[in-house]
């Protein structure tokens, strides 16, 4: 089979597993520019098309290719600038972006700022104590009202929700204030933008466009750091834009004082409002993100189910960050619904083998064994030992349970490590604790403080 004739067939999966919204959007307006050594490259509009499709549908992409015979591991994209993004799929972009009046500006091809995700808002951020003080921050400055901390540092490490923050303050912004001028750029748009207009003598017209903001987000400015000549004019748009009271609100990836080769006036600028850190996830934001995320795909693919646990497994084994859990989820919906199948926990961890080694914590099966003694005040000796009795055998079977979900360990290698036990008495164990966790809710309390405690 050809090349574009896989390309062809790919579409064709890719219309059949999403709606022709979806397909509209995003698919109809890759153009396909051919596979080399196992990379298919795309010609795209714009980087954030790429971006998108890369992130959400970019697994399926990959493993639709492979099943219509053409080898391909990776995906490119190129952003060819002269090509129109497809009408229909410039709509939710448009629609984000149409409210802004001189900001979006001047140049149609390429305006100032970034468009907006409209996916990223308020309602689709799923709020847990790691990172609820931020939230907070974003939706007081998105409701208006007198300019308080200006500006609003939010910072993390990736893939924790600050774009998405950024994005939904944007978007809250743009619908309850549509008269006002909001610009969201990244702190690379904004250096390329600069340069331009250095080199095409377009200075004049490039300040006017920043002092003519209302609110400005920039995100990622710790990639200012070491540019000088950036520094000193987003030093003077940011003083400028503070004094006329205007809001400024701005992402990095650590706090102002750590970014690297910042100026001190730059720095104590940025640190002169609310800074404010997004915590690494725990467990319960983790389940609520997949939970919510689970909807969102739902959408896309109503018929696929998702079996009971195998949230909650994600949740306790993908501990990185929002984003590769997010990824893994796309996938595993991709992976379901080309091959047809419900989303059970064989297959999760057939089709997400890598992301799960990945994630492995350290923990081993004799920590959890501790632990697990420790909790239920019983001996090791007596957990690992023979005798049935109950007060034994339960927090065996959680012990074992834990080892299997929190571990590589396979059930044999377990059952070794359980004096000597045999594979199918720990499949039963497992089984028997999961069965439990959904009917005993001192069961699931036990887990969820063991959890908690390895995890530290
Ligand atoms: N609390 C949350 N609720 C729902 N989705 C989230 C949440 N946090 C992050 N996400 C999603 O995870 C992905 C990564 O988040 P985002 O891009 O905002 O991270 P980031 O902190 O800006 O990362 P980077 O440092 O790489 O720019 C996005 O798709 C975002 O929508």
């Amino acid at each position: 089979m050809g090349e574009a004739t896989a390309w062809g067939r790919v579409q064709d999966d890719l219309r059949n597993s999403m709606s022709k919204a979806k397909f509209q959007s995003w698919i109809a307006s890759l153009e396909y520019a051919g596979v080399s050594d196992g990379v298919v490259s795309f010609d795209v509009p714009t980087a954030f098309i790429g971006n998108y499709v890369e992130q959400h549908f970019g697994d399926m992409i990959v493993y639709s290719f492979n099943r219509n015979g053409q080898e391909v591991s990776r995906l490119r994209f190129g952003v060819n600038a002269d090509r129109q993004a497809n009408p229909s799929e410039a709509q939710p972009v448009k629609a984000a972006t149409a409210k802004t009046s001189t900001a979006d500006f001047g140049h149609d091809s390429d305006p100032l700022g970034l468009p907006l995700d409209p996916q990223m808002t308020f309602d689709n951020f799923v709020v847990g104590k790691p990172n609820e003080l931020a939230h907070a921050a974003a939706r007081r400055v998105a409701e208006g009202g007198p300019v308080t901390f200006n500006p609003l540092f939010l910072y993390s490490g990736v893939g924790l929700g600050k774009t998405h923050l950024m994005h939904a303050i944007a978007n809250e912004i743009r619908q309850r204030q549509p008269e006002l001028n909001v610009l969201y750029l990244s702190a690379e748009r904004f250096m390329y933008r600069f340069i331009t207009a250095l080199r095409e003598r377009k200075m004049m017209e490039f300040k006017h466009l920043l002092r003519s903001v209302d609110v400005l987000l920039v995100d990622d400015v710790q990639f200012m750091g070491g540019k000088d000549s950036t520094q000193e004019e987003f030093f003077h748009t940011f003083n400028a834009l503070v004094d006329a009271r205007k809001q400024v609100i701005l992402s990095g990836d650590r706090a102002p004082g750590e970014i690297k080769n910042m100026e001190d006036r730059m720095r104590s600028r940025l640190q002169c409002g609310l800074v404010i850190d997004l915590h690494p996830t725990d467990y319960e934001l983790r389940l609520g993100v997949l939970q919510s995320k689970v909807a969102q795909q739902q959408d896309i693919y109503p018929d696929l189910k998702v079996a009971p646990g195998v949230l909650e497994f994600l949740a306790q084994r993908i501990t990185t960050n929002v984003r590769v859990l997010e990824g893994a989820l796309v996938r595993l919906f991709a992976h379901a619904s080309l091959v047809g199948l419900d989303i059970d926990m064989d297959q999760t961890i057939d089709c997400l083998a890598d992301i799960l080694r990945a994630n492995d914590r350290k923990v081993t099966v004799e920590e959890i064994q501790r632990k697990v003694s420790d909790y239920y005040h019983i001996r090791l000796s007596d957990m690992l030992g023979p005798k049935r009795v109950r007060s034994f055998a339960r927090p065996r079977q959680v012990a074992m349970y834990l080892s299997k979900t929190m571990t590589s360990r396979s059930l044999p290698d377990i059952g070794r490590r359980f004096g000597k036990r045999d594979h199918t008495t720990v499949m039963h164990g497992v089984r028997k604790i999961e069965d439990l966790a959904q009917t005993d809710s001192q069961i699931a309390d036990d887990l969820e403080n063991l959890r908690r405690a390895l995890e530290e």
